[in-house]
């Protein structure tokens, strides 16, 4: 079988920056002056007084219908990545090479017209991705209908809000079909009901072989969007693998820096956007030792702004090495998040789990749509369970076989 030229090529990319405005102009006025009269010159990989590596060194490829998510803490790189990639910035060393049109969601309100309407800068954005006004005018009527945006399509786009400037960006890269799209940190700005129509759209996209570059902070989106992932730290790769491994690997390495008790305590407001998170996940059973075969009590305490109507819960228990032994959800009609602090429970009937380390991850959904309303064990680490060996050899052949046969859930709702 012949063997895929790979849509996008990037070799050895490095790019450094400047830490003082001053100096990085006059290192540029020396390099524009060296480019005219060629000589003896500190080569691009050195760096020079108050410089930095904002990119180094990274090597990757991507294939046609492959999705790649670029994962790391502010300021690793991400960003810097998407600008090389899309030409909005050059390299100092290593190249980029793309092949076929490239869409890009980067810096939205770059480029955009602030006195024209959300229409006319339609045709704006797409100029940018060197699509003509004639061959925009027959999706017109789909794009406007994405957006959502209504009787605002015809308001200038300077009072719209970053979520509305989003929208636009994404309705328009989402019906011109590029070859790849790169995709910064945009559906963040949007409300659940965009991002979910965002997350279709890219699977969509991903089924008819385009290929995308997603930088998130989502880990979520990122397990909907794509198959693999590179995590940056610092501008370098760090590591390297699918998703949910890449995904593992940030969270296991990410350092709390010693101020973020309050920005954690802001990030835990709830907001009409977040209207409910989880507080904690813990499993008791009848004896202080869990044991195979025991009956095991999962309590979830959620705290909701205000009564939440058409959600579920569900939870998982993987393996450290993370295969999935039991996942469950709760999804009747009936059932509503009440305002205030409630804990959830749900009894799992002679436990099938064998001796050994397992993790635990919950998240409450939106029950139509499955949007995670609030995860936990998925941004935070994972809630460690033990499960030890059974006096008898017999309990644990017993539990063994167990696993083979479906176990017994009931599910309850209390408040605290
Ligand atoms: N034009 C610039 N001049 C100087 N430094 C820059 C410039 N652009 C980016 N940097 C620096 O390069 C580093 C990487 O920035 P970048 O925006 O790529 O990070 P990021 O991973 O996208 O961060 P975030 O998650 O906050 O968006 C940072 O230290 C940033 O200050």
């Amino acid at each position: 079988m012949a063997e895929q030229t790979p849509v996008v090529t990037v070799r050895n990319l490095s790019k450094k920056y400047c830490r003082q405005l001053r100096t990085s102009l006059w290192y540029g006025l020396r390099d524009i002056a060296a480019d005219l009269w060629p000589g003896p010159r500190k080569p691009a990989t050195a760096l020079r007084r108050h410089e930095f590596w904002s990119l180094q060194d990274i090597s990757f490829e991507l294939n046609r219908g492959e999705s790649l998510a670029i994962i790391g803490d502010n300021g690793a790189g991400k960003s810097t990545l998407l600008k090389l990639l899309n030409g909005l910035i050059k390299p100092d060393a290593g190249f980029v090479r793309m092949r076929g049109r490239v869409g890009a969601l980067i810096e939205l309100g770059v480029g955009l017209d602030p006195v024209l309407s959300g229409r006319e800068n339609i045709f704006v954005r797409a100029a940018l991705l060197g699509v003509a006004r004639a061959q925009v005018l027959p999706l017109l009527p789909a794009i406007i209908e994405f957006t959502g945006l209504g009787e605002a399509i015809e308001m200038p786009v300077q009072f719209y809000s970053s979520g509305m400037v989003s929208r636009l960006a994404f309705a328009v890269a989402a019906h011109l079909h590029p070859d790849v799209l790169l995709v910064d940190e945009v559906l963040a700005v949007g409300d659940f009901d965009f991002q979910r129509k965002c997350i279709n759209h890219m699977m969509g996209y991903l089924a008819g072989g385009g290929s995308i570059i997603l930088v998130s902070h989502v880990p979520h989106h990122i397990q909907a969007v794509c198959q693999r992932g590179l995590v940056l730290e610092k501008g370098a790769v760090a590591f390297s693998g699918s998703a949910t491994e890449a995904l593992d690997y940030y969270f296991a390495h990410q350092q709390l820096a010693p101020d973020s008790a309050s920005s954690q305590a802001a990030a835990r407001e709830l907001t009409p956007l977040q209207p409910v998170r989880i507080e904690q996940l813990i499993v008791t059973s009848a004896s202080e030792q869990i044991a195979p075969g025991a009956d095991l009590t999962l309590h979830l305490t959620y705290r909701a702004l205000h009564e939440l109507e058409g959600c579920g819960w569900a939870f998982f228990i993987y393996t450290n090495e993370g295969a999935v032994c039991i996942t469950s959800g709760y999804f009747p009609e009936s059932f509503s998040l009440q305002a205030g602090a409630h804990t959830l429970s749900c009894c799992l009937r002679r436990s099938p789990l064998t001796a050994g380390e397992y993790q635990l991850r919950a998240a409450i959904y939106q029950r139509d749509t499955l949007q995670p309303l609030a995860l936990l064990g998925w941004e935070d680490a994972p809630v460690p369970l033990r499960v030890e060996a059974a006096a008898s050899l017999e309990k644990n052949v017993q539990a063994m076989v167990r696993q083979l046969i479906s176990v017994e859930i009931v599910w309850n709702q209390q408040p605290l």
